[in-house]
């Protein structure tokens, strides 16, 4: 599993690793021979790079890479932000082993290189850059050199994935150590570092037994062993009966969108519920999934718990009137897992703790998909601050909920602190109706007993991946039918 370690974490494992006999020299040594290794791989042919050094230990693991390239007959340049004298332990042994040429970072020439090393600031970073640092950013944004970043891009939050004060150095590629960050993965961050490459300096098991992660990289380690394969003697109802919550006539898309998704995801039975008048256009659309009005077998309530559904998706085009409401309290009351989407977020405008109350009612697991702008809507001026990975585990623990927070970067939280991010979906899913197809992935993989948070995180994944397969000139009517060749590989 791949965990990522905030910023915090990842200096209380540097000192845990002191307290287990790997000393901190010894952890910049290998940190900057893998700098060294990843210039080399990535840029071979770049005869003349351009370290920039900063005043904490990202300075001195560029110190080391710049003896170890130089060492390798590449020609090299230090520039240093600040006195050499003001560098402490660490960083000032490794700046002592650098003999070649070293200058003020206000004398850096941006148009030498052939690649530049970007070894300011790492995870120390504390404030906005300004000054003499602020400016080198500029102008090394403004050379059209590659740049590697060493752990982070400078001006990035490993934490949050945002640029300090707006402003970062943009790298073509990211050399760090032990653990991704958050930072790496949450947007902007993943577009300001390129693609990462991470690299074992020989932190003991010991010191990393003992650190939280802040999340895991959402891949199907996390939760493949949670979303079954159906069973030799399995029939449809114990693969388990998603239904959906329709709304009117004119608007009966997002529901069936669901519906076919949890269809494909490997639910075995699939239920559109509705008026007749919906139920007619739906007739025109759908051949396996079941249609009933929820007059017909004696109300919605009667439907969930003779015809034994398991999973519940409720907001797709579900409309905003009291049916709705209704329909997600009973599905509550009947201990259906339930996948809440779309117009319910409407439905209780800056009012989570009213949702939370009536999602608390059941014993079924519950998944809300909000995108920011529902998120807000829910939570109103109260809602919950910071980087993404922050606002959507909070909202989890707040909802007693898993919160899928959607975008380029989905994160999926659980309220007992687990998280997800997600950094495989194409931007292809910008489109109408997607949101719908990954509400009924969803419900299709809680009907088959997925865990919350596990069907969450693995129908987050299984839409990246479909939409990969589709390509461009996707739209969410073609999710659904590329979900088989997922699976498959799974
Ligand atoms: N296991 C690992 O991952 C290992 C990690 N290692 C490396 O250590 C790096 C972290 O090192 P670090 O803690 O010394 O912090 P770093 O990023 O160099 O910057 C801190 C310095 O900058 C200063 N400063 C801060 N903000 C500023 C500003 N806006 N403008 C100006 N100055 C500012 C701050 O000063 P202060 O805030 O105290 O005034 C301090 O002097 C990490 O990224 C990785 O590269 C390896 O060596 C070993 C194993
Ligand atoms: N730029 C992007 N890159 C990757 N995925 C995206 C991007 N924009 C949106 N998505 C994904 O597409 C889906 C859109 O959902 P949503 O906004 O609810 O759309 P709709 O309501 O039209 O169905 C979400 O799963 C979201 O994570
Ligand atoms: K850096």
């Amino acid at each position: 599993m791949i965990e990522l370690l905030s910023p915090q974490g990842m200096g209380e494992v540097d000192r845990a690793s002191a307290a287990a006999g790997v000393s901190g020299a010894t952890l910049m040594d290998n940190a900057g021979r893998a700098v060294a290794a990843s210039a080399q791989r990535r840029w071979p042919d770049a005869r003349r790079v351009l370290v920039l050094a900063g005043p904490g230990n990202n300075g001195g693991d560029g110190f080391v890479a710049a003896r170890i390239l130089a060492e390798r007959g590449i020609e090299i340049v230090v520039a240093a932000l600040g006195d050499r004298s003001a560098l402490r332990g660490d960083a000032a042994a490794a700046a002592s082993a650098w003999t070649g040429e070293t200058r003020d970072l206000a004398q850096a020439d941006y148009a030498w290189p052939d690649l530049i090393v970007d070894a300011l600031f790492g995870a120390g970073l504390s404030r906005p850059l300004d000054g003499a640092a602020a400016e080198a950013v500029g102008r090394v944004n403004a050379s059209g050199r590659p740049v590697l970043a060493v752990d982070v891009p400078s001006g990035l939050d490993g934490a949050t994935g945002e640029a300090l004060g707006g402003l970062a150095v943009q790298a073509a590629a990211t050399a760090t150590f032990v653990r991704l960050k958050p930072g790496h993965v949450l947007l902007p961050g993943r577009s300001i570092c390129g693609p990462v490459d991470l690299a074992d300096i020989g932190t003991p098991a010991a010191a990393l037994a003992a650190a939280k992660p802040a999340a895991w990289l959402n891949r199907p380690e996390l939760w493949a062993d949670a979303v079954p394969t159906p069973a030799i003697d399995a029939h449809k109802y114990t693969r388990g009966h998603v239904a959906v919550w329709s709304g009117p006539a004119l608007r009966t898309g997002a529901a069936r969108l669901a519906a076919v998704a949890a269809f494909r995801a490997g639910a075995g039975a699939v239920t559109i519920v509705g008026e007749r008048d919906a139920l007619q256009v739906h007739a025109a659309h759908v051949t396996a999934i079941m249609l009933r009005e929820p007059g017909e077998d004696g109300g919605w309530a009667d439907i969930l718990k003779e015809r034994r559904v398991a999973a519940v998706a409720i907001g797709p085009g579900a409309g905003v009137g009291d049916g709705a409401r209704l329909a997600l309290a009973q599905a509550r009351a009947a201990g259906c897992a339930t996948v809440i989407d779309a117009d319910v977020f409407s439905m209780f405008p800056g009012d989570p703790e009213g949702l939370a109350k009536l999602i608390a009612t059941g014993q079924g697991g519950a998944a809300l998909t909000p995108h920011d702008g529902e998120f807000a809507r829910l939570f109103g001026s109260a809602a919950p601050a910071g980087s993404r990975l922050e606002r959507a585990t909070a909202a989890a623990a707040r909802l007693g909920a898993v919160i899928v927070l959607k975008g380029p970067d989905t994160v999926v939280a659980a309220p007992d602190g687990r998280a997800a991010i997600a950094d495989n979906a194409p931007p292809d899913l910008a489109t109408a109706g997607a949101g719908d197809v990954l509400a009924g992935i969803c419900a299709g993989l809680m009907a088959q007993r997925a865990p919350a948070f596990e069907a969450a995180a693995a129908a987050v994944w299984l839409h990246g991946e479909a939409a990969k397969v589709v390509g461009r000139g996707l739209i969410a009517d073609d999710l659904p039918a590329a979900l088989p060749a997922v699976l498959q590989r799974l």
